[in-house]
C-alpha cells in the first residue's frame, strides 16, 4: 500500500466486463454530479430512484435535483430501512413503480441506499422489461466497497440469504464518499469487516495497511477514499475474472457461509446482527476453522480477531443479543448455501492472512462438532 495522499479527489475504477463493462467514481460531491455523469453514459432521460427511509430525507432531493438540472426526469419510492425489505413484497412495489414511470430499457433504475437497496433494486432491473439500465449510489461503506460492484442482486427467502436472484452489472457506480459522515457508527464499522475481508482474501500488504491506518479510515478524507478505491479495484479483479462465481468469485464469500446462517438464525433482526457483523464473526471463525484442519496457524485467528475487535466489530456469536438456535440448525442454513454442490459443503478457507482458498468438499462432520464447540 502506498502512503495516504493528502487531498480526497475522485478516483475512478473500471470494471472491463467487455459489454457490461463500467466505471466506479469514488469521491467527494459525486450526488450533485449524479445527473451529468448518468447523463454522458446513458442514452435514456428517465429515471427511477429507489432509496430507504433513512437515506431519503439526507440524499433525494440533491440527487432529484442532480437529475432534473441534466434533463432526466425521475420517480421515486421510499422503502422502510433494513435488511427485511430484501423481500418479495418490495420488490413488487419497486417493479410496479418502474413500470409505472415508463422507465424503458435504456433509460435507468438508481439504487440511493445501502446494500439492502442496492440489492432489491438491482434485481428489479434485472427483471423488469427482461433488463432495464442500472445506476448504484451506495451511500452505506459496506455498499460503496462491495454490494455495489460485481452485478450480484437479489432478495433473501424463508430458506435463507440471497437465495432469490440474478445477476445485472450496473451501468455506472457513483461512491460519494461525503455521504458516509452520516452513517451510524455501527453500520461504518460493519461495512469496514467487509474492506477488511479483502485483506485476507489475498491482500495481506492491505490488511497490516488497515491495521496500522485503520483510525484514518473511520475519520474521513484521503485514508478512506483509498480504502474504498483499494477495496473497489480488488473487487473488481475478482468479479471480471469469474463473473458469475464459477470458481474464484466464491472467495468474495470469505466468512460469508457462517456469518449467512448468524443472519438467517436471526430472523435478520438488525437490532441483533447486520451483515457486516456477521461477515465478522463468520471471518474469525472461518480463521479459527482453518486452524482446527491443520491448515493454517491459530495466530492468524488470534490476529484476525484482534484486529475486527479493536476496530468495535463483534467477533464472537456469544457477543450477538439474544438466544441462537442450536449448531444443527445453523448446519440446515450452511447446506441452503448457494456453494453447495452435489450436496458437498464448500467453504472458503486459508493458510494464512490474505491466503484464502476455495475448500470443496468440506465434511459436514467437522463443521458441526466445531460449531458444536464455538456455540455449545
Ligand atoms: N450484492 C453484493 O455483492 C453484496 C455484497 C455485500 C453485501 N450485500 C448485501 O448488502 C446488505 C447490507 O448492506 P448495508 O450494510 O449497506 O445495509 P443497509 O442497506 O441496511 O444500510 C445500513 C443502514 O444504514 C442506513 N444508511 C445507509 N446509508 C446511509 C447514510 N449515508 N447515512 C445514514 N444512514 C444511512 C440505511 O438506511 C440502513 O439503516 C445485505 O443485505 C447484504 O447481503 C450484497
Ligand atoms: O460479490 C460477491 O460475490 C460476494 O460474495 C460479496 C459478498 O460480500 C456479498 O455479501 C454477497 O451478497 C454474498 O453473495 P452470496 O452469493 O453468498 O449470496
Ligand atoms: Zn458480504
Amino acid at each position: 500500500m502506498n502512503a495516504i495522499p493528502s487531498a480526497p479527489a475522485v478516483q475512478t475504477v473500471h470494471v472491463p466486463l467487455g459489454e457490461r463493462a463500467y466505471d466506479i467514481l469514488i469521491g467527494p460531491g459525486l450526488i450533485a454530479r449524479a445527473g451529468a455523469e448518468i447523463a454522458s453514459r446513458l442514452k435514456g432521460r428517465r429515471a427511477a430512484i429507489v432509496t430507504d427511509e433513512h437515506v431519503a430525507p439526507l440524499y433525494l432531493e440533491a440527487l432529484l435535483a442532480s437529475l432534473d438540472a441534466a434533463g432526466i426526469a425521475a420517480a421515486k419510492v421510499v422503502l422502510p430501512a433494513g435488511e427485511k425489505t430484501k423481500s418479495f413484497e418490495h420488490l413488487i412495489t419497486v417493479c410496479d413503480k418502474v413500470l409505472e414511470a415508463r422507465v424503458e430499457r435504456n433509460d435507468c433504475v438508481i439504487a440511493l441506499g445501502g446494500g439492502v437497496i442496492g440489492d432489491l433494486t438491482g434485481f428489479a432491473a434485472g427483471i423488469v422489461r427482461r433488463g432495464v439500465r442500472f445506476v448504484q449510489v451506495p451511500t452505506s461503506l459496506l455498499a460503496q466497497v462491495d454490494s455495489s460492484v460485481g452485478g450480484k442482486t437479489g432478495i433473501n427467502s424463508r430458506h435463507g440469504k440471497n437465495l432469490i436472484g440474478v445477476f445485472h452489472q450496473p451501468d455506472l457506480v457513483l461512491a460519494d464518499a461525503d455521504v458516509l459522515n452520516t452513517l451510524s457508527e455501527r453500520e461504518f464499522r460493519a461495512g469496514y469487516a467487509e474492506v477488511a475481508k479483502y485483506g485476507l482474501i489475498d491482500k495481506p500488504d492491505f490488511f497490516a495497511w488497515l491495521e496500522a491506518n485503520w483510525k484514518a479510515v473511520f475519520a474521513g478524507g484521503s485514508a478512506r477514499i483509498e480504502a474504498i478505491a483499494t477495496s473497489c479495484q480488488a473487487k473488481a479483479d475478482v468479479v471480471v475474472a469469474d463473473e458469475r462465481e464459477n470458481g474464484q468469485r466464491a472467495l468474495l464469500n470469505l466468512g460469508h457461509t457462517f456469518g449467512h446462517a448468524l443472519e438467517a438464525a436471526t430472523a435478520y433482526d438488525s437490532r441483533r446482527l447486520v451483515h457486516g457483523e456477521g461477515v465478522s464473526i463468520g471471518m474469525v471463525l472461518a480463521h479459527e476453522f482453518s486452524a482446527r484442519m491443520n491448515l493454517a496457524s491459530p495466530d492468524d485467528a488470534r490476529r484476525v480477531e484482534k484486529h475486527l475487535k479493536e476496530v468495535g466489530l463483534p467477533t464472537r456469536m456469544s457477543e450477538i443479543p439474544g438466544e441462537l438456535p442450536p449448531a444443527e440448525t445453523l448446519m440446515d442454513a450452511i447446506a441452503q448455501d448457494k456453494k453447495v454442490k452435489n450436496g458437498k459443503l464448500t467453504f472458503i478457507l486459508t493458510r494464512g492472512i490474505g491466503q484464502s482458498f476455495v475448500a470443496d468438499d468440506v465434511p459436514a462432520s467437522e463443521v458441526i462438532s466445531f460449531l458444536r464447540e464455538k456455540h455449545p
